[in-house]
């Protein structure tokens, strides 16, 4: 049996972006100010902009990494759109070869922008040409071959790389080094989630109220992204089911339509806290035994269920394997055992 795709390609509280998604570009803000949450990187950035403005110079590099659909390549744009310049938007392992590179660089205008999302991707080589870009504004060119090769320099327009990636740890430490501003994304708390889905509901036109509103957002895992899907399919039920407006009702019943519980689990996530339960009486059980449990690929867990799980607190790992938590049984309304107790909701030592 093939078993490459068994989860479905459509997830809906996939962070990634889905085919489906192609809408989204509209719903991004363009402004800092209607950039909701992330107060942290969105203060840092205020200054650096300023002073970059101010100096009349190009903003320093910028690493951006965290989870995917947090608002990277939106927070990317908008940064262009403040100093007033334009963006490039490539990625990793769009670059092939080192002249591909040269090529994006040495058609930049001075001050802009290039993007280059999913960063850690960059071959070794073409990293290598992107160091003296980034240092010197310099491209390095060996031209010809045996001893009569020689490197020539070509003087690029000073220009900002924005750098994303949701692997920080998977950048080689050089390319790292060279940013002289990192900032880190974090996941949306609900309040925030349901600013985003009221100011995409205006732009969409449908109409929501404040607690239909919250009550997509806690569903949406800490991820506009996922936040916007949501409302755009919770906008077709309002309109089959309902008068067309989102209230908490509609919501609630919307999201057990799609098979989605009130903290944003989908049925994948459920069956799988639900078999290290029941299968491995909680835990630890290894990652490929999980798998083949559950008839999924290893990297389908570890990538599109445990980071959120572990999130919310019901999901450990530990040398010897996977552990569910205590809230792990009482989301799933199962009986929590004795164990717990004794070291009172600690996860107990094995
Ligand atoms: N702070 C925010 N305020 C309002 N909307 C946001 C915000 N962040 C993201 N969004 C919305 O979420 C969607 C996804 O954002 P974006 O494409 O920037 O994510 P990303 O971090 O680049 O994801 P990926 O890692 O998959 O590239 C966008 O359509 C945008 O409208
Ligand atoms: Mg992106």
């Amino acid at each position: 049996m093939n078993q490459e795709y068994t989860v479905d390609p459509s997830r809906l509280v996939s962070p990634d972006a889905l085919p489906a998604d192609a809408e989204e570009i509209s719903l991004r803000p363009k402004t800092l100010d209607d950039y909701v949450g992330q107060e942290k990187a969105k203060g840092n950035l205020r200054v650096y902009l300023r002073a970059a403005q101010q100096r009349g110079e190009p903003m320093d590099h910028i690493l951006l990494y965290g989870p995917p659909g947090l608002g990277k390549t939106t927070l990317a744009g908008i940064v262009a759109q403040e100093m007033g310049v334009q963006i490039r938007i490539t990625s990793g392992p769009a670059i092939e070869k080192p002249g591909d590179l040269a090529a994006l660089l040495t058609n930049l205008q001075e001050g802009d922008v290039l993007f280059i999302d999913e960063i850690h991707r960059l071959s070794r080589q073409v990293e290598e040409v992107l160091y003296p870009a980034l240092e010197d504004y310099a491209l390095d060119i060996m031209i010809g071959k045996g001893p009569s090769a020689q490197s020539i320099r070509i003087n690029l327009p000073r220009f900002t790389l924005i750098g994303a990636t949701t692997r920080a740890g998977q950048l080689t430490g050089p390319l790292r080094d060279r940013f002289g501003i990192l900032l880190k994304l974090e996941p949306y708390s609900p309040k925030e989630l349901a600013q985003i889905i009221t100011r995409s509901a205006g732009i969409l036109g449908i109409p929501i109220t404040e607690e239909g509103a919250l009550e997509l957002a806690r569903c949406s895992r800490g991820t506009p992204r996922i936040a916007n899907r949501l409302l755009k399919r919770v906008r077709d039920f309002a309109t089959v089911q309902g008068d067309g407006t989102i209230d908490e009702e509609t919501a609630v019943e919307a999201r057990k339509w799609m098979d989605i519980d009130e903290m944003g689990l989908d049925e994948l996530d459920r069956s799988l806290l639900r078999a290290i339960i029941e299968m491995y009486g909680g835990g630890p059980v290894g990652l490929e035994t999980l798998a083949a449990a559950l008839g999924e690929e290893s990297v389908t867990l570890e990538d599109l269920c445990e980071p959120y799980l572990m999130q919310m607190g019901m999901l450990t790992r530990t040398p010897r394997g996977r552990c569910v938590t205590r809230l792990a049984y009482e989301h799933l309304h199962m009986a929590v055992p004795r164990r717990f107790d004794e070291d009172d909701g600690q996860q107990s030592m094995f």
